[in-house]
């Protein structure tokens, strides 16, 4: 895996209100070339509206977002960007097939109104191979648990070839086998040198994966850092939403419990 300096997202400054509510404040968030970044917090703290935020899904109230160098407003490339929201389920929509549903992941790069090539058949049948769901493709998915129907959007997304990943808690009520698989997927994106901000609750499988950390609390940027740092932060305060440079550990962090939330 290769990191590099380029910045592929770039939230500055980033505000959002939802309901006349403040939710994020002052956020910066930037994710270089290469890197996989898990974005954590508790619950409420603003991980999925930061997400949101960052694919254009949520509009600022202040602040800054840049896809690969380009404003928001001026980014075309969509292609380029996989975002695989907070679970839901496929399966109440139209009766489809798994290869039908991770075909649809094709749609960006070959565009609507063209039959399948057979790199788009190819590229398919890789990324069913990736969540570990090869031999499913024929299933109806909504005959797939809960974990496999993840794995089905994962690969789905997976299907597009995207330089950035954006997913929202991907192992949240997922099977342990899932969520390894899920993982695995990940793994073998970032060792092709994808890059990766993942929501999560806790590293778990995730963890051999991440090599930074960042940690929202009540809508700021509480840590940014090395995972490393938070697991032996038990001790430390970094004070009540202190703010911090992206890239930058804070050295003083409250305590994992404190910052992560109740695990669900
Ligand atoms: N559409 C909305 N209107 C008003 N408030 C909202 C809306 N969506 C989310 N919120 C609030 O924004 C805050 C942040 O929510 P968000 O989902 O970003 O947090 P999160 O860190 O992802 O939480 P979780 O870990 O539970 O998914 C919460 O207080 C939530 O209630």
């Amino acid at each position: 895996m290769s990191v590099t300096n380029e910045p592929v997202l770039e939230v500055r400054d980033g505000a959002v209100s939802l309901g006349g509510r403040p939710i994020l404040r002052d956020v910066d968030l930037v994710v270089g070339q290469g890197e996989v970044v898990a974005l954590l917090g508790a619950n409420g703290s603003g991980k999925s509206t930061l997400v949101k935020a960052a694919v254009g899904l949520l509009p600022l109230a202040a602040g800054s977002v840049q896809l690969f160098d380009r404003p928001l407003h001026a980014f075309e490339d969509w292609w380029r960007l996989g975002y695989v929201p907070q679970r839901s389920t496929i399966a109440q929509g139209v009766p489809a097939t798994v290869r039908e549903v991770v075909a649809a992941g094709r749609l960006a790069r070959r565009g609507p109104l063209r039959l399948p090539r057979s790199a788009d058949r190819r590229a398919v049948r890789e990324a069913l191979e990736t969540v570990g769901l090869a031999d499913r493709a024929n299933q109806q998915v909504s005959t797939l648990s809960g974990g496999q129907q993840q794995r089905v959007l994962m690969a789905r997304t997976l299907a597009g070839g995207p330089e950035l990943l954006v997913l929202d808690e991907p192992n949240a009520g997922v099977d342990l086998i899932s969520q390894q698989a899920i993982a695995d997927a990940l793994a073998t994106r970032a060792a092709a040198g994808s890059t990766i901000l993942v929501v999560l609750h806790e590293l778990g499988p995730f963890e051999p994966l991440i090599g930074r950390t960042v940690v929202l609390r009540e809508g700021r940027v509480a840590y940014d850092g090395p995972p490393t740092h938070l697991a032996g932060a038990g001790h430390l305060d970094a004070g009540h939403g202190e703010h911090c440079e992206p890239g930058e550990p804070i050295v003083h962090v409250p305590p994992m419990s404190g910052l992560l939330g109740e695990e669900r």
